[in-house]
């Protein structure tokens, strides 16, 4: 197996439709593409932390001229990296020529970095080395303008063996066999392609080479390398692309399974993979930005026509649910609705685990993702709290006495900021290797908070392998001595990997798969395993298509309750005071909450494309098999 293969995760792409002098009159700087794709990238910054990468291109410059740049970082920080590197070279280069600052026909000839064509990507690599290779914009160089092409997505493919098999099957010689890379020479294959074809004919109609260009440009019709490039892809994606003379692109895959989308107006036309990006830093409604369908390219040609294309025929809509319940940011309006939503209706049960007792409970959240389902949650505590106050005061009728009213109403869920977090870090999409370490100094708490006989409820938006819970949270609750500590999922349970664009690749990782292995072995049925072992054996040659997921088999016995109730004690550190009680969403309630993103692969094992299956079937036999590797 390919081991290159990164998890590519937040991308922003702007085309500046008017000449750079209109924004510099306007705005008071050629420049204001790049600020902006500075401020898009950092406000995608939660889509990843380990690298950051920007390129741009200038249109209709003369042969000899620098038309592309790049610039990529895998440093700390690396928004901050290259934005300051960017700006170092512009500075010095101002500096030096003080005139420039003026002149922007100047500063497109000399300057680096400025352009009318930009695209951002930002990126979290969570296993294997985090080295500048790895960090997009890619890029694949050409003496013919047109064949230049610059991609970065946010996407990972299921087949990425196949893929590389046929660029072999085309007489290539990929350099490596990363997805990005891989992904790149399809497009640029078939660019290719499409560019002598052009060539070709525009011959014969009787133009010359050097007249042929610009006609290149204007007709090559990008759509049509994207279908063919990206017939076979299995994967779900968000992939966006330069070329060389000016053309861009931005592909999204046919479940929707990643997210992208796009505000265009008559200054420019501008991609990103989360709505409220775009919001900010345009200063655009929620209603002007659109998403991309699911199967289609918005495409933007140099002469600043913008098309949809469908690419690929769209399958049944999965946008993917991790990307709200944790993903992206939660400032999108559907998005903050959707939490809250999350929060209220994991209520009920965390009402029977804290057998009614509101009194004698205390409400928080492990930050910072939770906040929001934290709210939710609350409200709904209130709502509660409200019917109860409403029976009661009716029970008592006219006779009721301010003192007794008083009292009535006084009862309010208990909320308290318990736990701190102390780094600005997402922990989950942290490196495998430096996560428990970090995991376990992240946080802290606010001491006297909590009484000794009361219940301590906390809500998280996701309990993935249980770490910051088993190496952290747990333990450091414990000191405040509550009776019970119950803490609560806004999401159900992690069973499956996930083999799209979210880093959860081994099966053993997963606290839900530990606590169905501990349950085999209670009930003496690990017979169980190995009969599923030897099915996924049996198909391991199978075609992707007829690949069935047995790993379903493996949890069928046990109830979720069950599952759960084994977690807890997985997760219990030893010597631990409280009784500790874990809850997950529901499936139901997730789709209840999230309507327009069904795609629930890693709770229910249901994968949208067929190399789901052959994943999680090949992610069970290195398990099985004691194999330390990722399944994809
Ligand atoms: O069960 P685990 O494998 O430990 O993973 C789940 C945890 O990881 C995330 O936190 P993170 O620090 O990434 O981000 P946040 O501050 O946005 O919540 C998430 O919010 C959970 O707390």
């Amino acid at each position: 197996m390919s081991d290159a293969i990164k998890h590519e995760c937040g991308i922003s792409l702007i085309r500046l439709l008017k000449p750079l002098e209109y924004y510099k009159e306007k705005y008071g700087t050629a420049f204001y593409g790049v600020n902006k794709m500075y401020l898009m990238m950092e406000k995608q910054h939660n889509r990843g932390q380990d690298g950051a990468g920007f390129a741009s291109i200038k249109l209709d410059m003369e042969p000899g001229e620098r038309y592309m740049s790049r610039v990529r970082s895998s440093q700390q920080q690396p928004i901050q990296d290259i934005f300051k590197q960017i700006n170092d070279r512009i500075n010095s280069a101002i500096a030096e020529s003080p005139q420039l600052w003026n002149d922007v026909a100047r500063q497109k000839k000399e300057i680096p970095y400025i352009g009318e064509l930009l695209l951002g990507h930002v990126r979290y690599g969570t296993f294997g080395k985090n080295s500048i290779e790895s960090v997009h914009p890619f890029l694949r160089q050409n003496n013919w303008m047109h064949r230049n092409l610059i991609v970065a997505g946010n996407f990972n493919m299921t087949n990425v063996d196949d893929l590389f098999g046929s660029l072999i099957q085309l007489g290539q010689h990929p350099k490596e066999m990363a997805d990005t890379i891989t992904v790149m020479e399809k497009i640029g294959h078939f660019l290719d392609d499409a560019v002598a074809k052009l060539y070709k004919q525009i011959k014969k109609e009787g133009f010359n080479k050097r007249e042929a260009s610009p006609i290149i440009a204007e007709r090559l019709n990008v759509a049509k390398v994207l279908r063919k490039a990206a017939k076979n892809w299995d994967g779900g994606y968000a992939m966006g692309g330069l070329l060389g003379h000016g053309d861009a692109f931005l592909l999204r895959d046919p479940a929707g399974i990643r997210p992208s989308y796009y505000y265009k107006d008559d200054e420019i036309v501008v991609v990103a993979s989360e709505r409220p990006v775009i919001q900010t830093v345009f200063n655009v409604k929620y209603e002007e930005v659109k998403e991309l369908d699911p199967g289609h390219a918005i495409v933007i040609k140099k002469n600043g026509a913008v098309t949809f294309d469908q690419i690929l025929e769209p399958t049944e809509r999965k946008a993917c649910s991790f990307e709200r319940i944790y993903f992206s940011r939660g400032s999108d309006k559907e998005i903050y609705q959707e939490r809250k939503m999350l929060g209220k209706l994991v209520f009920p049960e965390i009402l029977k685990a804290i057998d009614g007792d509101i009194n004698n409970s205390v409400f928080s959240y492990i930050p910072n993702t939770a906040e929001t389902s934290f709210l939710g949650m609350v409200k709904e505590a209130q709502n509660y709290l409200n019917n109860k106050k409403e029976e009661q005061i009716l029970a008592l009728g006219s006779d009721i006495t301010k003192e007794q009213l008083h009292k009535i109403l006084d009862v309010r869920p208990r909320i308290e900021k318990v736990a701190i977090k102390d780094a600005k870090l997402r922990t989950f999409i942290t490196q495998d290797s430096s996560r428990d370490d970090l995991v376990a100094h992240v946080y802290d708490i606010s001491y006297g908070s909590v009484k000794p006989d009361d219940n301590l409820v906390i809500i998280d938006d996701s309990i993935v392998r249980g770490t910051t819970l088993k190496k952290s949270i747990l333990r450091m609750l414990d000191r405040l001595n509550p009776k019970k500590i119950v803490v609560v999922s806004s999401a159900p349970q992690i069973r499956y990997p996930d083999c799209y664009g979210i880093d959860m690749a081994k099966l053993e990782d997963f606290v839900a798969f530990k606590a169905a292995l501990a349950l085999h072995k209670d009930y003496g049925t690990t017979a169980k395993i190995e009969e599923i072992y030897h099915k996924c054996i049996e198909q391991v040659n199978s075609k992707d298509k007829d690949v069935v997921n047995y790993v379903k088999e493996f949890y069928q016995p046990f109830s979720s309750e069950q599952i759960s109730k084994k977690i807890g004690e997985i997760l219990s550190p030893d010597g631990i005071g409280a009784d500790v009680d874990i809850i997950y969403q529901t499936i139901d309630n997730l789709h209840i909450a999230c309507p327009k993103n069904l795609g629930d692969w890693y709770f229910t094992g249901n994968y949208p494309t067929p190399g789901g299956n052959r994943v999680v079937n090949r992610a069970f036999i290195n398990f099985f098999e004691g194999k330390n590797e990722r399944a994809y």
